[in-house]
């Protein structure tokens, strides 16, 4: 049992180091913040819930993967080298990806009740 603590200590210290070394990663956590507070706001329903959350978490994974690439780079690859720079690019490319996941999920769950709600005001 122990050792099961002590596992999630250290992906919590994983998380931890993401969120304060990078600005991606904050950004990110204030928009899952700000699509949370919409979806409660404006009534999500269950299926709807469920896309957000995977787009939260395709997100949250790729953001993660990319940090852990962008160390194991700089680690393994000091100095400059194109197969380096590929591994880096393509990693970011993954997050970039999550991430137009996410704003076509948002639009789609959000725009048409927010239109309503204009409508409604109008
Ligand atoms: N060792 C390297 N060799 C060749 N090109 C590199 C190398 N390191 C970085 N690059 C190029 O520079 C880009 C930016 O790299 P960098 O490590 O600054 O990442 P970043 O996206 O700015 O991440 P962060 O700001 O979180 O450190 C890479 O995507 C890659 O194209």
């Amino acid at each position: 049992m122990k050792k099961v603590i002590r596992s999630f200590g250290y992906a919590f210290k994983g998380i931890s180091y993401a969120y304060t070394t990078q600005l991606n990663f904050r950004i990110h956590s204030a928009a899952t913040i700000i699509a949370v507070a919409s979806g409660l706001l404006l009534g999500i329903n269950a299926s709807e819930w469920l896309w957000i959350a995977l787009a939260i978490t395709l997100v949250t994974i790729t953001e993660m993967l990319n940090t852990a690439v962008e160390l194991l780079t700089d680690l393994t690859s000091p100095g400059y080298n194109n197969k380096a720079g590929h591994v880096k690019d393509i990693s970011a490319g993954c997050v970039v990806i999550a991430a137009v996941f996410a704003v076509i999920t948002a639009a789609v769950v959000f725009l048409p009740k927010l239109l309503l709600l204009v409508n409604h005001a109008a």
